[in-house]
């Protein structure tokens, strides 16, 4: 339990949020099957990241880990071995449907599982095109539930439209195709997070995007490289959102991703009316980042839906938060995947708003939000989901009364250093 009080003044400072997941993800699983010697700097040491950083351990890739920065030894692909354990995904998403691309290309026999959200989150939309590659999947439900179990097999390339708005498919096929015979091409229907095709051409895959489509021919020998992980935009956005709605508020964030396909949140929050600058731009390994400073600002309502969805999907709680204290209504729109993150955020954002005062209203596939309403204290709950309960903790900064938040412990899973750095503010 966490008691929560709002605050009293504006909120000012610099942060370094930390390392972006999606990114971290993709440099363990990548500098693991390259050959050499691959430096990781300002790598993102929550739960989900090191879940995937121990799954390469137990296949025998030395690991070497110092505060933020991760030294991979990779000896290539064709040196993985078969771990000894079942591998534990934790709470992690990204680590399980990514590994499944991988782990259904090595040859070996490996079981999977995670905690209770992970266990319910479907894993089909990867396992139905990996077994038309070849792979061999089973577990609960026909394979859609973990705990799963690969055996690895040689795999062939397919073309394949994805039915799902979904970045984690897209990259579990095209890691898949790393070990398959001939070309593999994925087709999306709305362009989602690029960092598995940016990262594979920096490791040196044979890999073409084309508007919507990414072709991958197969290579098992990547070339290890360096790798430096952009702070996380998704991280960010708690504090871009605590700055536009704490009355006198100023907040620098440094060094944050700004890939074009994360940018969303910018993007809606300024046709919010937001104050928002960005400075010192740079590019890193293909990776766009800067500063962003944002401060206070008075909030208009708008719709938000269509090809933006993909690229604020985890950002969408806390701009629900966001919307409560913008004037007029908020629409949110074909955000259906929303159901089958971590918990069904659409439900979980809706009570969590409504115990606090605000006017919101689950749809089929976002939520309305009539604004601008006071929020009040109250008991909420986190629903063991880490961008839930952070979303509840910036709402408690504007809140009248003492909020209380049942459990704060699954902020580890991407940000450790969340309540330092709130502090830090104040
Ligand atoms: O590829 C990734 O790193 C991620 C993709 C998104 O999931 P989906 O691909 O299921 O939309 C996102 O919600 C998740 O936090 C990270
Ligand atoms: C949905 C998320 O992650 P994952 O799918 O990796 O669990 C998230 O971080 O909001």
């Amino acid at each position: 339990m966490r008691t929560l009080h709002p605050v009293s003044k504006g909120l000012a400072g610099n942060i370094d949020v930390p390392g972006d997941k999606s990114i971290s993800h993709r440099a363990v699983m990548l500098a693991s099957l390259a050959n050499g010697t691959s430096r990781i700097d300002n790598f993102l040491d929550g739960e989900d990241c090191m879940a995937t950083l121990q799954a390469f351990r137990h296949m025998g890739v030395s690991i070497e880990k110092k505060g933020k920065q991760v030294i991979i030894e990779g000896k290539g692909a064709s040196h993985l071995q078969e771990p000894s354990v079942p591998l534990d995904f934790g709470n992690s998403g990204t680590t399980t449907r990514l590994m499944l691309g991988i782990l259904s290309g090595l040859p070996f026999f490996t079981t999977i599982f995670g905690d209770q959200s992970l266990s319910s989150r479907p894993m089909d939309r990867v396992v139905k095109p990996l077994r038309k590659m070849g792979a061999s999947i089973d577990g609960r439900g026909n394979g859609n539930y973990l705990p799963l179990s690969i055996r690895g097999k040689a795999l062939k390339g397919i073309e394949y439209k994805m039915p799902v708005k979904s970045a984690q498919v897209k990259s579990a096929l095209l890691l898949a195709g790393l070990f398959a015979d001939g070309e593999t091409t994925v087709k999306e229907m709305v362009k989602s997070r690029d960092h598995t095709e940016k990262m594979l051409k920096a490791f040196g895959a044979d890999i073409k995007t084309e508007g919507l489509a990414a072709t991958i021919t197969s290579k098992t020998q990547l070339k290890a490289t360096d790798i430096f992980v952009p702070g996380d935009i998704s991280s960010a956005a708690f504090f871009l959102a605590a700055a536009v709605i704490v009355p006198d508020s100023e907040i620098t964030l440094r060094k944050v991703g700004l890939n074009e396909t994360r940018t969303g949140i910018l993007d809606a929050l300024k046709q919010m009316g937001a104050d928002i600058e960005i400075h010192h731009e740079e590019e890193i390994g293909g990776e766009r980042l800067g500063d962003i400073t944002v401060r206070y600002s008075p909030l208009n309502g708008i719709t938000i839906e269509g090809e933006i969805i993909p690229r604020l999907i985890d950002e969408i709680p806390v701009l629900a938060l966001v919307a409560t204290q913008a004037e007029g209504k908020t629409v949110i729109r074909n955000a259906e995947e929303l159901k089958i993150k971590e918990t069904d955020r659409i439900l979980a954002v809706t009570d969590v708003l409504s115990t606090l005062g605000a006017k919101i209203e689950p749809t089929e596939d976002g939520m309305i939000i009539y604004g601008k309403t006071p929020l009040y204290g109250g008991k909420i709950k986190s629903y063991h989901d880490h961008r839930i309960a952070m979303m509840g903790v910036i709402a408690s900064l504007i809140a009248k009364d003492t909020v209380v938040l049942d459990d704060a412990s699954s902020i580890n899973i991407s940000y450790p250093e969340f309540f330092q750095h709130l502090q830090h503010i104040q």
